[in-house]
């Protein structure tokens, strides 16, 4: 189950000669991707996930949806309803089915999302991924699981590997867990609970929790696919969301782009002083990636919606931040390389739980920014970044996509950075070094 990463693998990182001047289009978000499988799956009756993210992740998503017994057929299609062309993956629901196994490589949406599914399943299905998958919680999945009925072995770790014993059904009702520690726990109960005998009611007990917005992007896509969710938001207890059960609509649903993977062009355009435009960002999104707009704004950029997608400029000044990133933590790595390039100190607060990602990322930014002359310490819940004179040298990834397109953000501005493994951004983003020196080939480029 485990990847060869090519560890020693070394990248230069392009270096900006000159502002950058290009049109950046994203490809789909992997969040709504892998929710928009899992739902396809759950439904009633066939559907259709257009644009879909083509990605190590959301490949791991769909070959778990097929082992267990799902039908995907991958198209390029010429219509739909809205007039929307490009690739489209057409969804067939069947009965769920064991014997089978599931890796998880490194995704959290595929480790946290599947396990429930597999309750409904006929049999036994095996959980495995990439060594980091046996270190990153799922114990309050487990635990959550089990008090909603389910049979599953693992050895009492709380992690994976494990084997859910799938019985064809869930019962479902109230459960209470701690999600302080991710989000994914909550939006994985509630994605599958239309399926549950008794739906579900989730009452999250424990600290603060983190990435709201990704708990609102399930409850919307759940409402999309025709459940019935009610939230804290509308007027309900906080912290508690129910779901009925209840056959889920075969949909047509468009990914939107990955607004989080757009996050290093837009940084690219803020610390050169150039542009980039960002076809298709959406209006409205529950996408914590459209927090940027606002958080590199106050970082010295500027923005606007028009026609032809966000128009992203920096002015080339480059001003810390304070800020609780909590809900927005995916977010975290890119800031934190824009920060090191400042011109005054930031405070990156409320992201403790970033220590559980694909690896502890307050660790690895505080190692790989100090490796090229910065200053940055780690916090109780995140990062005190001073801005210094930084150096070329090697940038380490620890096999985590972020941290290899925050590297490659800084080296825009200083020459000499090598990113150990760029190939790991396949995570999400499999095309980003060439994507990268598209987009610094200019509006004649390949990335115009
Ligand atoms: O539900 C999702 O799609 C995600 C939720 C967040 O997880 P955490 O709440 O564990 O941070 C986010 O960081 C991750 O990239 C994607
Ligand atoms: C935390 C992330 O991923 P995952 O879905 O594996 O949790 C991320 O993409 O930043």
């Amino acid at each position: 189950m485990t990847d060869t990463p090519a560890l020693h693998d070394l990248w230069p990182a392009p270096f900006a000669e000159a502002a950058v001047h290009a049109t950046v289009t994203v490809p789909g978000s992997k969040s709504v991707t892998n929710r928009a499988l899992v739902l396809a799956a759950l439904a009633a009756e066939p559907g259709w996930v257009r644009r879909p993210l083509r990605s190590r992740d959301s490949q791991l998503m769909s070959d778990a949806l097929r082992a267990l017994g799902v039908g995907i057929e991958e198209t390029v299609s010429s219509s739909s309803a809205d007039g929307d062309s490009g690739e489209a993956w057409r969804i067939i629901p069947a009965a769920l089915h064991g014997p089978a196994t599931v890796d998880v490589g490194n995704a959290g949406t595929v480790m946290r999302f599947l396990p429930p599914v597999a309750t409904l399943a006929d049999g036994d299905i095996r959980f495995d991924g990439d060594p980091r998958s046996y270190e990153r919680p799922l114990g309050q999945v487990i635990t959550a699981l089990r008090a909603l009925g389910a049979r599953i072995d693992d050895d009492g770790r709380g992690a994976l590997p494990m084997t859910v014993q799938g019985g064809g059904a869930l019962e479902g009702g109230t459960v209470e867990i701690d999600a302080s520690n991710s989000s994914q726990f909550v939006s994985a109960l509630l994605l599958s609970a239309p399926r549950f005998n008794q739906g579900v009611e989730v009452r999250h007990v424990g600290g603060r929790l983190p990435s709201m917005p990704h708990i609102r992007m399930t409850v919307d896509m759940l409402r999309a696919a025709g459940a019935q969710v009610d939230t804290p938001e509308a007027g309900g207890e906080k912290d508690v969301w129910r779901v009925a059960p209840g056959a889920l609509l075969g949909r047509d649903m468009v990914v939107e782009p990955d607004l989080s993977n757009a996050q290093p062009f837009m940084a690219a355009a803020l610390i050169t002083g150039g542009t980039v435009t960002i076809p298709d960002w959406p209006l409205r999104t529950t996408q914590p990636g459209d927090a940027l707009r606002e958080i590199f704004t106050a970082m010295g950029g500027s923005c606007e919606l028009t026609e032809a997608g966000l128009v992203f400029t920096g002015t080339g000044k480059i001003h810390g931040i304070d800020v609780d990133l909590s809900e927005v933590g995916e977010l975290t790595p890119g800031i934190a390389a824009v920060a090191a390039l400042a011109d005054s100190e930031s405070v990156l607060r409320g992201v403790a739980h970033l220590r559980l990602h694909e690896t502890d990322r307050l660790a690895a930014l505080t190692a790989e920014i100090n490796g090229l002359g910065g200053d940055v310490t780690e916090t109780e819940d995140g990062l005190r970044i001073r801005p210094r004179k930084l150096h070329g040298g090697v940038f380490h990834t620890y096999d985590d996509h972020r941290m290899a397109t925050a590297g490659a953000v800084i080296g825009l501005a200083v020459p000499g950075v090598e990113i150990e493994n760029v190939a790991t951004t396949a995570k999400t983003l499999p095309d980003f070094p060439k994507m990268w020196t598209d987009m610094l080939a200019g509006p004649t480029g390949a990335g115009a």
